[in-house]
C-alpha cells in the first residue's frame, strides 16, 4: 500500500481499488460454499449469558473486539461494523499516512452495508439449505462484509484525490454543499463500466473448476454465478462507493 502522501494517485487509488475486486469474489466464492445456513442469522437460536442478538452479531462483534484490540481501526481505511463496541488498540502505534482529512473518520456507512448484505446480497447467491455449520458461515459472513465494507469506505481515498487533482472544480460544490453536482463530477461511466465487466470476468476464471487436463478445463462447471459480481457492483458497490465519496467532499473544506 502506497506510504509517502504523494504515493496517492488517482493511479493508485484505482489500483488498490483493483486489487480488492480479487478479495471481494473470492470472499464471495468462500461463502458460496455454504447453503444459506438461517440458524446463523436467527436471535431464537442462541443462548449464551450476556449476550443477546444472533450468531452472526456474537461472531462480528467479539471478532471486531479483538481485532480492535490488535490495532486493526488504526488504520484510517478500516471501519468497523460495531464501533459503538470497540477498545482502543493495545499495540505499538504505526506511523499511517495522514492523507484524509480530519472528518472521515466520522465516516462510516457500515449499517447500510449490513441491511444490503443480508436482506438483498446473501439471497441473491446463496442456495437454501441447512449443513450445521454456522460458525464457519458467520466467519464467511464477515470477511466478505469486510471486504466490501474496505471498498465502499475506500471511497475517501479516491475522493481526496480527486480534490486535490482539481480543487478549483471541487470547492465551489462543496461551499454550495450541491450533492447533485459533486455526484457528476466524480463520476466515470466508462471506468464503471470496465470494473463490472472485469469483475464479472474475475468471477468466471476464480470460480472455474481446474483440471490438470487441459481438455477438460472450461467444460462449463462453476462454482459461483459470475454475473452475481457484476451485479454486486452495480447495484450497491458502487453506488455506496460514491456516496461515501460525496459525504467525504461535504466536509472536505470544514
Ligand atoms: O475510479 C473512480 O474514479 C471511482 O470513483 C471509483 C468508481 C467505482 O466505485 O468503481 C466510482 C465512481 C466512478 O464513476 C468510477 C468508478
Amino acid at each position: 500500500m502506497a506510504t509517502a502522501d504523494n504515493a496517492y494517485t488517482l493511479d493508485t487509488v484505482r489500483e488498490a481499488l483493483v486489487r480488492q475486486e480479487d478479495t471481494i469474489v473470492f470472499a464471495l466464492i468462500e461463502r458460496a460454499k455454504f447453503p444459506f445456513n438461517s440458524q446463523t442469522y436467527d436471535q431464537k437460536y442462541l443462548e449464551i449469558p450476556g449476550f443477546c442478538g444472533s450468531l452472526i452479531e456474537f461472531v462480528v462483534k467479539d471478532t471486531e473486539i479483538v481485532q480492535a484490540k490488535a490495532g486493526r481501526y488504526e488504520n484510517p481505511e478500516e471501519n468497523a461494523f460495531f464501533p459503538e463496541n470497540l477498545l482502543s488498540s493495545l499495540v505499538p502505534s504505526y506511523p499511517f499516512t495522514k492523507i484524509l482529512h480530519p472528518g472521515a473518520a466520522s465516516i462510516n456507512i457500515n449499517k447500510s452495508i449490513w441491511k444490503i448484505y443480508f436482506q438483498d446480497l446473501l439471497p441473491l447467491f446463496v442456495s437454501s439449505g441447512d449443513d450445521g455449520n454456522y460458525a464457519q458461515t458467520a466467519a464467511s459472513d464477515l470477511s466478505l462484509l469486510q471486504a466490501i465494507s474496505k471498498r465502499v469506505h475506500y471511497g475517501k481515498f479516491v475522493a481526496e484525490v480527486k480534490f486535490r487533482e482539481s480543487p478549483q472544480d471541487y470547492e465551489p460544490l462543496i461551499h454550495a454543499k450541491d450533492k447533485e453536482g459533486l455526484m457528476k463530477l466524480l463520476t466515470f461511466k466508462s471506468v464503471e463500466e470496465m470494473v463490472k465487466k472485469r469483475v464479472e470476468k474475475k468471477a468466471t476464471l476464480f470460480g472455474q473448476e481446474i483440471s490438470l487436463n487441459s481438455s477438460d478445463d472450461n467444460n462449463g462447471k462453476q462454482k459461483f454465478d459470475p454475473s452475481v459480481a457484476s451485479k454486486l457492483y452495480e447495484k450497491w458497490v458502487i453506488p455506496l462507493t460514491k456516496e461515501v465519496q460525496v459525504e467525504y467532499l461535504l466536509q472536505r473544506l470544514d
